[in-house]
């Protein structure tokens, strides 16, 4: 796990990311024109259809092999009582994954999709942010590398989600140092806090920016003060995925909160991302919002482990099926007005 040695190593291969296969999207655009439909009819599905095939580089896309990946990472933000549920519910749930009891157990198979469950020392939880750096930078690096090392041999599609008691607390904040504002606006229930819950949540995001100040300006500095292991590590897979041209779903507000840093160091950064849905954690809406990304579903979920995403994979499911599998206008002597 040794891929980046330094910090200014991973920023320089946050820079000339690659861009998609502007051919693959043309043939698959033109594709879409000739089918047996009126064109646009199948709204977004023809969009995603276009943009799995600009990622892997072919006219007709496939989704052969899906990996899901869920890291795993414990807060020292905890001890501040911003969870409904205890720290120790997180190795707890991965205990839970590796039995096949989870939601994401039974979503992944669903989707046809393989699950890895990835913990990041989670016996050893991070320092609390707001009066230290979260990770120093031998471990914020450690986080990075094991998600950049998880996606190998270029899957057909990535899907990222986490287990981490406290970490919207940890979202909110590192939206928060990205985008501005106050922690209130940022915040949400989470696992269900109560009112003083929410508030201590707040609280806890105004007390990092004004611990770590203007070293929060630089996107991998923020992430390595106010961020965790889970979300450094999605950032990581975020990274090797775009550097292998591998399109990715995103699940709720912690794992697009992961991939905002890369969307700070470059503008399109994360041109090869989907959000799969929006959940009901009210930071994700802004922070979408903010990133211009529309979420493909929006079914009140606020669950995390990339169950939004699993769920999502079915969709791009059914936009190949009809973007390969339909005939033209031609080959089904249908007139095409
Ligand atoms: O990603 C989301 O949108 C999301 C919203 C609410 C809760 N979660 C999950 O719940 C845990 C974090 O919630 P909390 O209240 O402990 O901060 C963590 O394990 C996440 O996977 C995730
Ligand atoms: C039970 C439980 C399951 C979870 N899965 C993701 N985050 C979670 C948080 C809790 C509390």
């Amino acid at each position: 796990m040794t891929h980046f040695t330094s910090i200014d190593q991973l920023r320089t291969a946050c820079r000339d990311l690659p861009a998609p296969d502007d051919t693959s999207a043309e043939q698959a655009r033109d594709r879409q024109g000739i089918l047996t439909k009126p064109p646009g009819s199948l709204g977004k599905l023809e969009e995603l259809a276009v943009w799995l095939a600009s990622w892997q580089g072919r006219e007709k896309p496939k989704l052969d092999r899906v990996e899901v990946f869920v890291f795993a990472g414990s807060h020292g933000v905890t001890n501040r009582g911003v969870s409904a549920f205890p720290a120790e519910v997180t190795a707890q749930m991965v205990a839970n994954f590796e039995h096949g009891g989870a939601a994401i157990n039974q979503l992944a198979r669903q989707a046809g999709a393989n699950l890895t469950v990835i913990p990041l020392d989670i016996d050893q939880p991070t320092v609390d942010f707001t009066i230290a750096p979260a990770m120093d930078e031998q471990a914020f690096l450690d986080a990075v590398n094991i998600g950049y090392e998880a996606v190998k041999d270029r899957p057909d599609l990535v899907v990222l989600g986490e287990m981490g008691i406290g970490n919207t607390t940890v979202a909110a904040a590192l939206s928060c140092a990205l985008l501005g504002g106050e922690g209130a606006d940022w915040v949400g229930r989470g696992t269900g806090v109560d009112d003083e819950g929410l508030q201590r949540k707040a609280s806890a995001v105004d007390d990092a920016k004004t611990c770590h100040g203007n070293a929060l300006s630089d996107p991998l500095e923020a992430l390595r003060r106010v961020g965790g292991r889970e979300l450094a590590a999605m950032f990581g897979a975020i990274l090797a995925a775009r550097h292998a041209q591998v399109p990715v779903l995103l699940d709720g507000f912690v794992s697009t909160a992961a991939a905002l840093p890369l969307a700070k160091l470059d503008p399109n950064g994360l041109a090869h991302t989907w959000a799969a849905h929006v959940s009901a954690e009210a930071g994700h809406r802004r922070l979408l919002d903010a990133l211009q990304m529309k979420p493909l579903l929006d079914l009140g979920m606020r669950l995390g482990e990339a169950s939004g995403a699993c769920l999502a994979v079915n969709i791009l499911r059914g936009a190949i099926a009809c973007h390969n599998g339909m005939a033209t206008f031609a080959e089904a002597g249908v007139s095409d007005g």
